[in-house]
Parts: C-alpha cells; structure tokens; sequence
C-alpha cells in the first residue's frame, strides 16, 4: 500500500504544487492521475517514485518511509518496487531490445540470470522475433512494449507510467492498454498519467490533481 500524507511539493520561486494532500493506494489497484498540463501529475510520480523530496508530509510504500531513508537506502528499495514507463520511451538506441531490457540490472546481478529473465518478458509482451533488433526498427507500439519489458524486469510490484500512450497512435494504445490489463491482472499497482479520457477510463479510480491536492472522479462507463 502506498500512503501519501500531507504533502506539500513546491518549485521555487513560488509554484506550489501539492498542499496538504493525502492519499491512500491500495495494493494491486490501477489508477489514473489526470489533470491539466502543470497541475503536477509527473511530480506527484516522482514523488512516488523517490525522486522528489517533499517540503513536508510523509510517503509511505509498504509501511517504509521513503523520505527518511538515506538516498542510497531508498534508491535500493525503489529499484525493487518500483519499474517506470515513460512518453518518451527512453530506449537505448545503439543497444538492441534484449540488451535495452536487460541493462538496468547488469551492475546487480549475474548476466545469464538477467538475459533469461529479459527473454522471458521479451516473450510476454510478443517481441521474441525482434530480439536483435534496434529501436529505431521498431515501430512506437513496439518500442513503448520494449519500455514496458524494460519496467518488469525486476518485476517490481508498482509500476508507474507517465503518459504512457502520448506518443502512440489508436491502435498501439489499444495495444498498450490490452498489456497493461494484463499487468494488472497479475497483481502489479498500476499508476498511470494521462490526458486521454480513454486510457484513464481504464483505471479503477481516477485521481484529478485540482486546486493542489487530489479530487476522486467518476469514471465513465460504457
Ligand atoms: N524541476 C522543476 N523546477 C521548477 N518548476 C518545475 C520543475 N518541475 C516541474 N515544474 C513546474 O511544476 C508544475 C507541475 O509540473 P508537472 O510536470 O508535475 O505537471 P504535469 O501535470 O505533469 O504537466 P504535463 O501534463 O504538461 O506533463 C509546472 O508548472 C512545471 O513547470
């Protein structure tokens, strides 16, 4: 569970950015953040995910207080909870698909180790064909995919994704929304930024960021 309590998140000079504000996530629930552009959605990711120190407040994942570890104690602890999709997919583009997917966790682990597990996931998200291949001759759905691998290789029990399907045309957000039910069926917290409708109608509860802190909103059926 993620407990976010009080927070206040300011940038100088004077854009204050969170006041006060308080959050439950339960585990293994998917949620959407929405918000107009600048009303804090990647912050509040960040903050979430450890790179964003608060003025005041508490984050709790799990019941360990992210903000009082030491920098190195949380950097450890997120690398095991957390995996990161972004807009940009952030893709190597000298490195191939299975070497993308397996670099984060090659100073940590042995190398077989990771190419099995990275071969495996390759596999999951159907790009077993394209292991060699370079981003660039992938397509955007392919390589935002590639992302995706990349995030669950450690399979971190939260995933957080900032505007996951921005860069994405129709049918590779259908696709993309059709893995990330499928992550979520296998038990992952799914918390998801976006400015389209469609992909956070997806989510069970769709947070809006308005006047600095967090309204619930109805998702819209149908
Ligand atoms: N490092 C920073 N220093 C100063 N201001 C910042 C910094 N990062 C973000 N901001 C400002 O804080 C506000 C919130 O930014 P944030 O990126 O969290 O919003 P967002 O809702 O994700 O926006 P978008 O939908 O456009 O991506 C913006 O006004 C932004 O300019």
């Amino acid at each position: 569970m993620i407990l976010i309590d009080k927070v206040n998140i300011s940038y100088k000079p004077n854009t204050v950015i969170l006041e006060n504000a308080s959050i439950k996530i339960e585990k293994g629930s998917w949620i959407s953040i929405v918000g107009p552009s600048g009303s804090g959605k990647t912050s509040l990711l960040k903050l979430i995910g450890g790179l964003l120190l608060p003025e005041s407040g508490t984050v709790l994942i799990d019941n360990y207080n992210l903000y009082q570890m030491t920098a190195n104690e949380r950097h450890t602890f997120i690398r095991d909870k957390v995996g990161f999709v972004y807009q940009q997919f952030r893709l190597l583009p000298q490195f191939s698909v299975l070497e993308n997917v397996m670099l984060p966790l090659i100073p940590y682990e042995k190398k077989k180790k990771i190419r099995d597990n990275a071969e495996a996931i390759i596999d999951k998200i159907g790009l077993s064909n394209r292991l060699n291949h370079l981003p660039s001759e992938l397509s955007g759905g392919e390589q935002q995919r590639v992302a995706f691998a990349r995030a669950l290789l450690t399979n971190p029990p939260i995933l957080i994704c900032d505007e996951p399907t921005g860069n994405l045309d129709a049918a590779n957000r259908d696709n993309i929304l059709q893995l990330l039910e499928h992550i979520h069926e296998e038990g992952h917290t799914i918390i998801l930024a976006t400015h389209d409708e469609i992909v956070a109608n997806r989510g069970q509860q769709i947070l809006e960021i308005e006047k600095k802190s967090f309204v619930e909103r109805e998702r819209i059926h149908g």
